[in-house]
């Protein structure tokens, strides 16, 4: 099995960032329309908003599914204030759970989970988190519902967990293939969680240094 480098890992946050200053675009309005899901839609207003080059990559993934499945944005922008928050929100939930001794241990276990603030990728508009809509309008199989998390999915969240069913893993295999193909990076506790220009995708890639940074609203 390959080692899972969290977002928590100090080689993520050494990763040089160099902000290539591309505009953050509504995926609902420019260029043509992704599909978007809005379940998202009540935690910020902008959380269709990517980077120009993530959405590219992402239309380009859409054109490569089969005839009848869909891919649909559930969240990318995310405001560095709203990051600080999920971070904070659930590392307090796993450290009143009791699961974790040391507060390192603890920053590791919710890295699992959300990104530390400073290595964020929501926060810069280069990740997306995605699903897979089929014919009926509804979401396909893909073994946990998205933002699942490690805990209440018994690690049936990580993208290679042998626990789903065998359409839940082919479902998931179309999704990382076609995401792959277009340049896309996965955070690999979160099957739904793509990424392009972050400091996670240039560690992942070889890349010499990352494209985006965060953005403020
Ligand atoms: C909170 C979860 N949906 C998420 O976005 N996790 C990733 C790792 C993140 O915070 O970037
Ligand atoms: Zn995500």
């Amino acid at each position: 099995m390959t080692e899972i480098i969290l977002m928590s890992d100090p080689r993520v946050a050494a990763i040089e960032l160099r902000e290539c200053g591309e505009p953050l675009v509504d995926a609902r309005t420019d260029g043509p329309a992704l599909l978007v899901d809005d379940r998202r839609a009540a935690a910020d207003p902008r959380f269709a908003h990517l980077r120009t080059g993530v959405l590219e990559r992402l239309l380009d993934a859409a054109s490569r599914l089969p005839d009848g499945v869909r891919l649909a944005l559930v969240e990318g922008y995310r405001p560095p204030e709203l990051q600080r928050r999920y971070f904070g929100t659930y590392r307090e939930r796993l450290r009143a759970e009791g699961r974790y001794g040391s507060e390192a241990e603890l920053h590791e276990a919710t890295s699992r989970y959300v990104a530390p603030p400073s290595v964020a990728p929501h926060t810069s508009g280069a990740a997306a988190d995605l699903t897979l809509i089929g014919v009926d309008g509804q979401e396909l199989d893909l073994g946990t519902a998205v933002n699942a998390t490690p805990e209440e999915s018994d690690g049936a969240c990580y993208t290679a967990a042998l626990s789903i069913t065998p359409r839940a893993r082919e479902n998931r295999r179309l999704l990382g293939d076609v995401l792959r193909a277009a340049g896309m990076v996965n955070y690999p506790t979160e099957w739904w969680h793509w990424s392009y220009g972050d400091h996670y995708w240039a560690l992942a890639t070889g890349a010499p240094h990352a494209l985006y940074g965060p953005r403020e609203p």
